[in-house]
C-alpha cells in the first residue's frame, strides 16, 4: 500500500525504501519507505503489534540477532547502506544507538558503565579523556549533579528514571548520530518520564532520535514528526501536529481518536 503523507525528509540522516521484514513465514513489515531528518525526532505510533519495534530494530540492525528474521529492502545512514556485508556491525551499533523499554545499565559502576563503550572504540587514548567523556555525557543526559558524588557505585543501584538517564548517557558515549528509543519510559513515573521528555527535546540539538510510544500525548509533545503503524503498513507520516489535528487516512483517524488501539 502506498503511505498518505510525506515520506521525504530535506537532507536526510537515514533513508529506508521498500523495507521488509519477516519472522519466518510472518511479514511483519510490507514494504516501508521514510527518510529521517536531521535533528528531528520521529515518533512512531500505532496499535500493538504493528511492526513499530521491529521497524526500529531493523535502523540499527538489532534483528540480526533475532533467528528466523529476514530483513529485505535498502536503509542508508549518510548514504552507506547498513546492510552492507562489510559494514563493521559493532560500530554501526555505535553511530545508532539504543535505549531500551526497561533500563538495562551493566552490573558495574556508574563510570564503568559509561567508559565501556568509549574504551571498546578506542575513543580515548588517556584516563583523563575518559574521564572527560564520562562526565560530558553525563552532563548531557542531565545526570552529572545527581552521580558525581558517587560514579564508583553501582549503576543498578540508581532509581529507574536515573537508570534510564545513565542508558542514555551510555548511547551518547560512543557519540552516535541517531538515537534509537523504544518505549523509554514506559516503566517510569510520571516526573522521571516528563524529565526524559526534557532530555529528548535537548538531545534533538545534537542528534536525531527515533521514539516509539505508546502515548499519543508523548508523540504530540516530544516529536516534529509522527509516523503511524498498523499490521506492518506504513499508513502515514507526517508533521505531529498535522497527524493529530488532520489526520489523511481513515485508520489514523480512527486511532488518534481512541476507536482502535
Ligand atoms: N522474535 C519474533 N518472532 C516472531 N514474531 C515476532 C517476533 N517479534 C515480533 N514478532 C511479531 O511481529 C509483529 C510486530 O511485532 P512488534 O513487536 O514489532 O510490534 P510493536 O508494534 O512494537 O508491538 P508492541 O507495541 O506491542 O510492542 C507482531 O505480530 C509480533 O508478534
Amino acid at each position: 500500500m502506498t503511505t498518505v503523507g510525506e515520506i521525504h525528509a530535506v537532507n536526510p540522516r537515514m533513508t529506508c525504501r521498500r523495507v521488509n521484514v519477516y519472522y519466518g513465514d510472518k511479514h511483519a513489515i510490507k514494504n516501508v519507505s521514510i527518510d529521517i531528518g536531521r535533528n528531528e525526532v520521529l515518533a512512531m505510533i500505532g496499535p500493538s503489534g504493528c511492526g513499530k519495534s521491529t521497524f526500529l530494530r531493523c535502523l540499527n540492525r538489532m534483528n540480526d540477532t533475532i533467528e528466523g528474521c529476514r530483513v529485505t529492502g535498502t536503509i542508508t545512514l549518510d548514504g552507506q547502506d547498513i546492510y552492507d556485508p562489510d559494514l563493521d556491525v559493532v560500530l554501526l551499533r555505535a553511530q545508532v544507538g539504543m535505549v531500551f523499554q526497561k533500563p538495562n545499565p551493566f552490573p558495574k559502576s556508574i563510570y564503568d558503565n559509561i567508559a565501556y563503550g568509549p574504551k571498546i572504540h578506542g575513543l580515548a587514548q588517556t584516563r583523563a579523556e575518559l574521564d572527560e567523556i564520562v562526565e560530558t555525557s553525563l552532563r548531557k543526559a542531565g545526570l552529572w549533579d545527581e552521580v558525581k558524588d558517587r560514579l564508583d557505585h553501582p549503576g543498578t543501584g540508581l532509581s529507574g528514571g536515573q537508570q534510564q538517564r545513565l542508558c542514555i548517557a551510555r548511547a551518547i558515549a560512543v557519540s552516535p548520530e541517531v538515537i534509537l528509543m523504544d518505549e523509554p519510559c514506559s516503566a517510569l513515573d510520571p516526573i522521571a518520564t516528563a524529565r526524559i521528555e526534557e532530555l529528548i527535546h535537548e538531545l534533538r540539538e545534537q542528534y536525531t532520535i527515533v521514539i516509539v510510544t505508546h502515548s499519543m500525548q508523548q508523540a504530540a509533545r516530544v516529536s516534529q514528526r509522527t509516523a503511524f503503524f498498523h499490521l506492518g503498513d506504513l499508513i502515514e507520516v507526517g508533521p505531529t501536529d498535522r497527524i493529530f489535528t488532520r489526520p489523511r487516512h481513515p485508520l489514523t483517524e480512527d486511532y488518534i481518536t481512541g476507536r482502535f488501539g
